[in-house]
C-alpha cells in the first residue's frame, strides 16, 4: 500500500504528493486525511495523506516508509483534502498551506526530535552504549523519551558518541509533531472501589499517619473522583500522602482527559422556536426546501436590521438537524458576541461547538474534537469554522456576509464565502448568505434572472420582526457646525440627543470609525478631499515625502498647504481617536458613564463579553467604540445612535469605500429602537451629499446599489470584473523595480498569447488588464521595498494558470528568486 503525502514544506517545488510505503503495522489505520510523519530530505516532517494507491509512481526501491501515524482518527476528511486542492488552485497557494489552515493550531506544534534508549541491544551495541555517560543513560531510562536538543546541550562533549549511538540504533529517534499540550490530562483521585473495606481500614488506621487517614475519610465521604490539585486544596496534605494511600490500594490515581469547555460555567436558558412572522416564514420555507432537496443552492437573505434573521437561521438549522445533517454558521469575528453564542446555545444546547480566536488553542482544539467525534451537530465560528470536519453538511449560514473579515489576509488568502460555496457543492448543502447590506458581488449574483423554472435566489425580509419602523436618521453637515462656531466634535443635535438620553435613562451607541486614521487630507471648511485625477479615489498622504499618492495608478502630487478649493488654512489630516472622544464626553457631561470598546480595551480575554454585559445591564449610558459596536447587538434601551464622522471610511483610497461606509452606517443605525422604545440616529459628516450617506439616511439599499454599480461600471471594478493583487518585495529597490517590470511584461505577453490582453472598457467578453507595477501603499515593510500590480479581468480566464506561468522564471533564477511574490485573489482592500 502506498500513501501519497503532501509534506509541510510550503514551496512551489515541493507542492505535490510524494509516495511512501505504508508499513504493515499501520495499514488499516492510515486513511486519506491522516496526518503522518515522513522522512524528507534527512528529516522527519509532518504531512497529510491525500491519496492511497496500490502502486507507487516512483521506483519502489527508492521508496521510503511512513515513519509515524500522528493521530488515531484522521484530522481531515477526504472532502477537505479536495477542498484544499481547490483552494491552492484558486488562491495560488501551496496545497500544504491550505491544508494547514484547516486544522486547529494545537495540532500544528513544531516538530521536535525525541530519543529513547533501544531496549533490545545485542552485545556489540551494549558496548557502544557503554561509551555514553551513566548519567545520560539514567536520564533516558527515567524519562524514556528525551528531547535530542536537551541531550546535546547537557552533554556537549559526548556529541560524537550520541551521534554514533543514533546511527547504530543504540538510541532510537522519534519525531514528535504532536503538541504535547493538545490534550489536557489531569491527575485525578478516585474514591475507594470497595467502600466497606475502606471503611474498615479507616477504623483500624494507625494514628501516626493522620493526614493519610483524613484524605481517605474525605474521599469516602465524597464518593466521586476529584482532580489531585483540587483535593489537596480542599483537604490539605501532599501528593506523597495521596500516593501512600493509593499504594495501599484504597484510592486510585489516574490521568484522565479533561475537556476544556469555554462555556462550562455558563448557564444558557433554553429557548423554543418563536412563531415566525409572515416574512420570516416564506424565507424559512425556501431554505428548508433547499436543505431537504440536498441541492447545493446559494440563497441571499436580504433582511433589514432587526428583521429577525437569527430566528430564521435557528429554525432552518433545526430542520437541517432533523434531516440527520450538520450545520455550520459563520459569523464575523467581532460579531461573535455573547449574544450570538447565547442564542445558539440557548436553542441547541450541547449540540453546538463554538470556534473563535479568543479561545485558547486548547479550548479551540477541544471544541474542534467535539465536531470530529460527532458529539455536536452545529458549529458556529469565525471564517475558519467553514473547515469544521463534519461528514454530512446540510446547511451553511454566513451571517453578515458582506463583512471583510471573511477574507483571510494572510496565506491562504481565501474568502470564506467562496470556500463555503465550494464545500457546500461537495456536500449538496444549501448556503444562506444573510445581511441587511449584502456585498455588491453577492447581490449582483443573486439578482441575476433565475434559470427557466427556477425561483430567484434572492430572499428579501424588508420589515422588522417586532414591527418597529427603522429609526429616522438625521444627517449633520459638520462644515455648517464649524461655520456656526461649534468647534466641538459633537454637533448640536447629537449633543442635545445625548442630554435627552441621560435625562430619560436611555442608552446611546457612539461609533467612531477609526480605520484609516490620519491618512487622508480634508479641508474642515469646505469638506474638500484630494482625489486622483485618473482613478476617482482619494489620495493618500505620505508623511515622509509630503506627497499625496494614488495607490492604484501611482499618480503623485504635492500635499497642499491651503485648500485648493476654498483657500482655507483649515486643511488637515483627518482623524480622532476613541480616547479623545471619551475625554470630551467626560468634559461635556460630568458623571456620564461611558464604556469604551476598541482594540485597546478588548485585548484581555473575554473583555468584549464583559463590556457588553455591563452595557446590557445598563451600567453605562454610552457605548463608544470602533466598528465593533456597529453590528449584531440587540439592546432594548438603545434609543440613540451617533456616528462621529462618517467620512473616515468614505475617504479611504479604496474602491469599496462607499460600500463600506453605507454598510457601516446602515448597520450601526440598525442598533437603535429595535424593541419597544423608538430610536433615532445622528450621522455627522463633511459629505452630506454623498450617495452613501443619503441612501443610508433613507435605509435605501437598492438605491445605493444602483448608484454604486454605476460607479463600478465606469471605473471598471467588481462586480463588473475581478481583481488579483500581486505584491512583490525585495531589499534592493533597483532589483525589485526591474523584476517587477519583467514580471508585468511577461504576464502581458502570456495574456496576449491567450488572446485576452486588452482594456475591459472595450466590451470584450474576455479581457485582462495589468496595472502597474507601482510602489505599494506601504512601500517598505520590514526593510523590504514593495511593489504591486493589479490585474483586472472579466470572463472565463484561468488567471491562476497565467500567474503561475508568469512566475516560473522568477522562482528558479538566482538573485531574482529572492524577490518575494504574494498573490491575493479577489482582494478585499488594495491599500
Ligand atoms: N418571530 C419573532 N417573534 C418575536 N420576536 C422575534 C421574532 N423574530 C425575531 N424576533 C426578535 O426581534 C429582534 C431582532 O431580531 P434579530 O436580532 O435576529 O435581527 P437581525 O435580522 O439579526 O438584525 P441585525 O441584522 O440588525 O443583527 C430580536 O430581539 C428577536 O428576538
Ligand atoms: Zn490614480
Amino acid at each position: 500500500m502506498i500513501a501519497r503525502v503532501i509534506v509541510d514544506v510550503p514551496s512551489r517545488q515541493t507542492d505535490r504528493p510524494f509516495d511512501y510505503e505504508v508499513p504493515s503495522a499501520m495499514s488499516g489505520w492510515i486513511e486519506v486525511g491522516s496526518r503522518v510523519g515522513v522522512p524528507f530530505g534527512g528529516r522527519v516532517l509532518q504531512g497529510f495523506v491525500v491519496e492511497l494507491a496500490a502502486e507507487a509512481e516512483v521506483d519502489s526501491r527508492r521508496l521510503k516508509a511512513v515513519a509515524e501515524l500522528l493521530d488515531p482518527l484522521p484530522p481531515l476528511l477526504p472532502d477537505l483534502i479536495g477542498l484544499a486542492k481547490w483552494m491552492s488552485d484558486k488562491y495560488c497557494c501551496s496545497w500544504t498551506t491550505a491544508l494547514q489552515a484547516m486544522i486547529p493550531a494545537a495540532l500544528k506544534g513544531k516538530a521536535e526530535r525525541y530519543v529513547s534508549l533501544n531496549d533490545s541491544l545485542d552485545e556489540e551495541l551494549e558496548q557502544l552504549a557503554s561509551r555514553l555517560p551513566q548519567e545520560l543513560l539514567d536520564m533516558l531510562s527515567r524519562q524514556r523519551q528525551t528531547k535530542l536538543e536537551s541531550l546535546k546541550e547537557r552533554f556537549p562533549q559526548y556529541a560524537p558518541d550520541i551521534k554514533a549511538a543514533l546511527e547504530e540504533g543504540v538510541l532510537l529517534e522519534q519525531t514528535a509533531i504532536r503538541d504535547r499540550l493538545a490534550i489536557r490530562k489531569v491527575l485525578t483521585v478516585f474514591p475507594p472501589a470497595d467502600k466497606a473495606a475502606a471503611a474498615e481500614a479507616l477504623a483500624a488506621w494507625p494514628t501516626k499517619a493522620g493526614k493519610q487517614r483524613e484524605l481517605l475519610a474525605f474521599m469516602l465521604e465524597r464518593g466521586e473522583p476529584i482532580a489531585l490539585q483540587a483535593l489537596l486544596a480542599e483537604a490539605g496534605g501532599s501528593p506523597a500522602s495521596v500516593r501512600a494511600v493509593a499504594a495501599k490500594g484504597l484510592l486510585e490515581l489516574r490521568e484522565i482527559e479533561q475537556q476544556r469547555d469555554p462555556y462550562a460555567s455558563r448557564e444558557f436558558e433554553r429557548t423554543v422556536p418563536l412563531p415566525l412572522t409572515e416574512g420570516q416564514q416564506s424565507v424559512y420555507t425556501r431554505i428548508a426546501d433547499a436543505v431537504t432537496r440536498g441541492e447545493p443552492q446559494v440563497l441571499l437573505l436580504h433582511g433589514v436590521t432587526g428583521s429577525g434573521k437569527t430566528e430564521v437561521y435557528l429554525q432552518a438549522i433545526q430542520h437541517c438537524l432533523k434531516q440527520g445533517k450538520q450545520a455550520i454558521v459563520l459569523v464575523p469575528e467581532i460579531a461573535l458576541t455573547p449574544q450570538m453564542v447565547e442564542r445558539f446555545k440557548g436553542r441547541f444546547g450541547d449540540a453546538v461547538a463554538v470556534l473563535h480566536s479568543r479561545l485558547s488553542n486548547g479550548e479551540r482544539y477541544d471544541e474542534w474534537r467535539k465536531i470530529r467525534s460527532r458529539k455536536v451537530q452545529v458549529a458556529i465560528g469565525a471564517r475558519s469554522a467553514i473547515f469544521a470536519p463534519f461528514e454530512r453538511i446540510g446547511l451553511v449560514i454566513i451571517d453578515e456576509e458582506h463583512e471583510s473579515s471573511y477574507k483571510q489576509e494572510e496565506s491562504p488568502k481565501y474568502h470564506a464565502r467562496d470556500v463555503s460555496v465550494q464545500r457546500a457543492r461537495q456536500h449538496g448543502a444549501a448556503v444562506v448568505l444573510g445581511s441587511a447590506t449584502p456585498s455588491l458581488e453577492s447581490y449582483a449574483a443573486a439578482s441575476r434572472r433565475p434559470a427557466e423554472g427556477r425561483e430567484s435566489s434572492l430572499l428579501p425580509m424588508p420589515d422588522r420582526a417586532l414591527g418597529r419602523p427603522l429609526p429616522p436618521v438625521t444627517v449633520i453637515d459638520m462644515r455648517a457646525e464649524l461655520a456656526a462656531g461649534n468647534r466641538s466634535m459633537f454637533s448640536r443635535t447629537l449633543h442635545e440627543g445625548l442630554v435627552q438620553r441621560l435625562e430619560r435613562g436611555e442608552q446611546t451607541v457612539l461609533l467612531l470609525n477609526r480605520r484609516g486614521y490620519s491618512t487622508f487630507v480634508m479641508c474642515r471648511s469646505c469638506g474638500y478631499t484630494a482625489l486622483c485625477p485618473h482613478c476617482d479615489i482619494s489620495l493618500t498622504y505620505h508623511q515622509k515625502s509630503r506627497l499625496l499618492r494614488c495607490h492604484y495608478c501611482g499618480h503623485a502630487e504635492q500635499a497642499p498647504q491651503t485648500c485648493p478649493s476654498c483657500e482655507s488654512e483649515h486643511i488637515r489630516f483627518f482623524g480622532t481617536g476613541t480616547q479623545r472622544v471619551e475625554e470630551e464626553l467626560a468634559k461635556l457631561f460630568p458623571g456620564i458613564r461611558v464604556i469604551r470598546m476598541d482594540v485597546d480595551t478588548t485585548t484581555e480575554k473575554n473583555a468584549h463579553e464583559k463590556l457588553l454585559k455591563r452595557f446590557g445591564d445598563r451600567e453605562a449610558d454610552v457605548l463608544l467604540g470602533t466598528q465593533m459596536v456597529a453590528k449584531g447587538l440587540d439592546f432594548p434601551f438603545v434609543t440613540l445612535v451617533g456616528v462621529i464622522a462618517a467620512d473616515t471610511s468614505l475617504n479611504l483610497p479604496d474602491f469599496r469605500s462607499a460600500e463600506r461606509t453605507f454598510q457601516l452606517l446602515t448597520q450601526v443605525a440598525g442598533r437603535a429602537g429595535r424593541h419597544q422604545l423608538p430610536g433615532e440616529v445622528v450621522v455627522q459628516t463633511y459629505s452630506p451629499e454623498h450617495y452613501a450617506v443619503t441612501t443610508a439616511q433613507k435605509h435605501d439599499y437598492i438605491r445605493f446599489v444602483e448608484e454604486e454599480l454605476k460607479h463600478r461600471g465606469v471605473m471598471g471594478y467588481p462586480p463588473y470584473c475581478r481583481l488579483v493583487l500581486v505584491t512583490m518585495s525585495h531589499e534592493q529597490l533597483a532589483l525589485l523595480s526591474s523584476v517587477s517590470e519583467q514580471f508585468a511584461e511577461r504576464l502581458r505577453e502570456l495574456a496576449a498569447e491567450e488572446g485576452v490582453l486588452g482594456p475591459l472598457g472595450a466590451g470584450l467578453p474576455r479581457a485582462l488588464e495589468v496595472l502597474g507595477p507601482v510602489a505599494s501603499p506601504i512601500s517598505r515593510m520590514k526593510d523590504r521595498y514593495r511593489f504591486q500590480c493589479v490585474i483586472k479581468y472579466r470572463g472565463n480566464i484561468d488567471v491562476p494558470a497565467l500567474l503561475r506561468a508568469a512566475l516560473a522564471p522568477f522562482v528558479a533564477g538566482s538573485p531574482q528568486k529572492l524577490v518575494q511574490f504574494s498573490i491575493d485573489v479577489d482582494p478585499q482592500v488594495i491599500l
